[in-house]
């Protein structure tokens, strides 16, 4: 008795003092370690928006991106969140009646409008681009393109959006920023990652944009675009060739054939049964073709089908320019293209038609994708019909042509060959967004790809919170170790001092 009460006395504030010590530091353990969590707790993520409307030739639509709102230096991901397809036709068919094309865009914006919380809406972006339908309407009526360009604004500024205007897009920006949008998606850009070329096949236009080593922009300083993205130069081959996209392609290869104005043509673009009665005025009536309008045609024409691959392509080949070139080496019509380098994305028309022949697999040799075109060409149209009954008849009256003219665009005019056809890759959607330029002409009014790469912290912000946590445990361990002096002995049997 008298030993214990002697330990008592010869250490009184041992016991206490280390209670307050733990007691602090277990206090100090929990709030680090709350502190933490609630730092990485998921936050509900918010969001910020940009609209952009594509006036395309035969149809507009709309698309809705977003991307998170917290990010600095609008560095988070672009996704497309919503589309919308207009109905009716393109812009560019309301010339005569500009209000329609005004009014023909107000079912998608209302979407929008849904679509992006109000909140946002004043400070979400609204852009409209035209293509080439409003090229063509610009070059043939400039006054009918402003009316109808007024008529859209107006009814763009009565959405709660911030609008930043209508206008045409160059065929240069067109591909660009087709470019853009494909690499942008395949993270080919922040990586460094060698880049995708980009093949879009519009109604009215085509582009062609890809990459190569031995093309600085001398050669043709009207098909280079020079971009400094995440640090990284590229000088970027672009060229859109008016009048060569599906719709126009297929009003030329009809004027090849109606030079003459006969009564009937037999077209082996079309299939064996197909015939229709069709107007001369209404083939004539584009840019396009309207300075080869027969002289004293009857109004009408018989469009007959032949059902007939190598003589379609025959009469495809007609509308391409071959012959001449200023260039070391030429695509077709005189425009310089250098050596094909890198894998391609083609989409638009190119995957809306060999998706639907069922030749989007490029593995597939060429020789049997032209037997493939072959067989399909020559089916009867009433079988045609029969097997594909929920199709638009007038897209499905012209997969022949379409089939031939890409396969025809691709080998002879932008010289692809057995080796480097399967580079190409048919595409829709890239990580649920649409191919198209839509996207890369946000991303860049928005500035969301920067010039250089941004300055990344060296760990991670969780990371870092974790590691702090451990410094701080193990740095109360070592206190609490330090304190062994103080610390009460238990031992079974109470030393005597
Ligand atoms: O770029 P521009 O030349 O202005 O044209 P656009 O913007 O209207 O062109 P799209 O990419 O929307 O469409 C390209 C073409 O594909 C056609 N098209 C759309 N959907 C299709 C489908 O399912 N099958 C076949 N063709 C289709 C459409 O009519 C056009 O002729």
């Amino acid at each position: 008795m008298s030993a214990q009460r002697d330990m008592k006395e010869k250490n009184p504030w041992h016991t206490p003092v280390t209670i307050i010590f733990s007691v602090i530091g277990v206090i100090a353990i929990v709030a680090l370690v709350t502190v933490a969590v609630l730092q990485n707790r998921p936050l509900p993520q918010k969001y910020k928006y940009g609209i952009v409307l594509d006036a395309g030739s035969s149809h507009t639509a709309l698309y809705i991106y977003e991307w998170p709102a917290e990010k600095d230096n609008n560095t988070g991901r672009v996704e497309q969140t919503l589309s919308c397809k207009v109905d009716g036709p393109g812009i560019s068919s309301y010339a005569s009646a500009p209000w329609k094309a005004g009014k023909s865009l107000t079912k998608c914006l209302e979407q929008a409008r849904q679509k992006v919380p109000v909140k946002r809406h004043s400070e979400t972006p609204l852009y409209l681009g035209a293509t080439a339908g409003m090229r063509l309407l610009n070059l043939e009526d400039s006054s009918a393109s402003t009316k109808v360009f007024q008529a859209v604004e107006e009814a763009l500024q009565k959405f709660p959006f911030s609008f930043q205007g209508a206008r045409i897009l160059s065929g240069q920006e067109e591909g660009a920023f087709g470019w853009v949008t494909v690499n942008y998606l395949d993270d080919r850009l922040e990586q460094n990652l060698q880049t995708r070329g980009a093949l879009d096949l519009g109604g009215a236009s085509t582009q062609i944009s890809f990459v190569s080593d031995n093309f600085d922009g001398s050669d043709s300083p009207d098909n280079a675009v020079a971009f400094r993205l995440y640090g990284n130069d590229y000088n970027l081959y672009t060229h859109s060739f008016l009048c060569y996209g599906k719709d126009q392609a297929l009003r030329k290869t009809l004027a090849q054939q109606t030079k003459s104005g006969p009564g009937t043509i037999l077209d082996p673009c079309f299939h064996p049964g197909y015939t229709e009665t069709k107007n001369y005025s209404v083939l004539y009536d584009s840019p396009c073709v309207s300075d080869r309008k027969p002289q004293g045609a009857p109004a009408t024409f018989n469009h007959t089908g032949k059902g007939n691959f190598s003589r379609c392509q025959e009469v495809v080949k007609r509308i391409f320019n071959f012959t001449e070139c200023k260039y070391s080496q030429c695509s077709f019509n005189e425009v310089f293209q250098p050596r094909l380098q890198g894998p391609f994305g083609a989409f638009s028309a190119y995957y809306f038609v060999m998706n639907f022949l069922n030749l989007t697999d490029t593995s597939i040799p060429l020789e049997v994708v032209t037997e493939r075109l072959s067989r399909y060409c020559a089916t009867p149209w009433n079988q045609v019909k029969e097997q594909h009954p929920g199709v638009k008849l007038k897209y499905l009256a012209e997969y022949c042509f379409s089939g031939t003219y890409i396969v025809t665009l691709l080998t002879k005019g932008y010289n692809f060959t057995s080796e480097n056809y399967p580079n190409i890759k048919f595409i829709k959607k890239i990580k649920g967004s649409d191919a198209g330029w839509t996207l890369g002409y946000m991303l860049n009014l928005t500035n969301m790809i920067p010039a250089e790469a941004p300055d990344s912290p060296p760990l991670p912000y969780a990371g870092y919170v974790s590691i702090v946590t451990v410094i701080a445990l193990l740095l109360f361990v070592l206190f609490i170790f330090s304190l062994r002096p103080l610390w009460p002995r238990c031992s079974k049997h109470p030393q005597i001092i």
